[in-house]
């Protein structure tokens, strides 16, 4: 089955990309498959035309490069086909905050920061012209958890849940969904290419079950989701906390404790 409703998905060539690719093949969306690798994608591309009988483009861009970038926003921009963006391509961080270079620290914001905001910018005029739409943001438990030694990643990931909090506020009154992802460590690539190796670590998620549980959390319309996170309450305290301290934030005056003593 063909609908008329396509997904562009960004770091389409494996992991949990590719496996939104399944999925969203399966439930018969045409797709626009996003990443440097085009050997990988056309496999996957031709893969899903003969298993699904679904329209796939592929995309070859890498979206730290500028002209390749502006070339994936015109797609969102002028193809109204396109009615779901998953912004998925995302890399992690190799080594401590002091071992960074300009390069490293270029790279990994202009791809899981920059890249994945002018996508959803370029997509959501038209989404909220139409009154409806999708965007999906890839976030991370790491964006909570300073303490896991990634500062760097951490804080992207933190800047993909603020931004899909606001986007949210912004966008669901003219019709468009916006979803942030919040998986934690789950079964890719991404670990070796960040230098790490899967098995040194106690819990994975596997990456059918992480995008399983997320698409649940699509078809909900659920803001966050968050598939390994088993005490729902435990996110809902969390958005109670932030709201409280923002109703004790009064802007006129500074707080009793930061008065010079006399
Ligand atoms: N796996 C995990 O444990 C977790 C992952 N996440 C997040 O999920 C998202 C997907 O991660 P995952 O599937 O694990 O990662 P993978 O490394 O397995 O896949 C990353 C995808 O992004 C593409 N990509 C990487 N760099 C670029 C680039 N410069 N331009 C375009 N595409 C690029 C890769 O394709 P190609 O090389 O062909 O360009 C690949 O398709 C990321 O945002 C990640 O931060 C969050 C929490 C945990
Ligand atoms: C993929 C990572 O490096 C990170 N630990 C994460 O869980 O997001």
């Amino acid at each position: 089955m063909t609908t008329q409703s396509t997904a562009l998905i960004t770091g389409a060539s494996t992991g949990i990309g590719a496996t939104y690719a399944e999925r969203f093949a399966q439930r018969g969306h045409d797709l626009v498959l996003v990443a440097r690798d085009k050997a990988r994608l056309d496999a996957l591309a031709q893969r899903l035309r003969d298993e699904r009988q679904v329209a796939v483009d592929v995309l070859q861009a890498d979206l730290t490069n500028q002209a390749d970038l502006a070339t994936v926003e015109a797609r969102l921009r002028d193809d109204a086909r396109i009615d779901i963006l998953i912004n998925n391509a995302g890399m992690a961080q190799s080594g401590g905050f002091e071992q960074q270079t300009a390069e490293s620290i270029d790279r990994l914001i202009a791809l899981n920061i920059t890249s994945l905001t002018r996508l959803a910018a370029a997509a959501a005029p038209r989404f909220a012209q139409a009154g409806a739409g999708s965007i999906v943001n890839l976030g991370s438990v790491v964006g909570f958890a300073p303490e896991f030694g990634m500062s760097i990643y951490g804080a992207t990931k933190a800047f993909v849940l603020f931004l899909s909090q606001g986007l949210s506020l912004e966008l669901v009154p003219k019709g468009v969904y916006v979803q942030a992802v919040l998986p934690a460590a789950t079964r890719t690539e991404i670990w070796e290419r960040a230098g790490i190796d899967v098995n040194t670590l106690t819990e994975v998620m596997d990456v059918d079950e992480l995008v399983d549980a997320a698409l649940v959390g699509f078809d909900r319309r659920e803001l966050i989701t968050i598939p390994p996170l088993h005490v729902a309450e435990r996110w809902t305290a969390l958005d109670g906390a932030r709201q409280g301290l923002l109703a004790d934030i009064r802007q006129a005056h500074a707080a009793d404790r930061y008065r010079q003593q006399a």
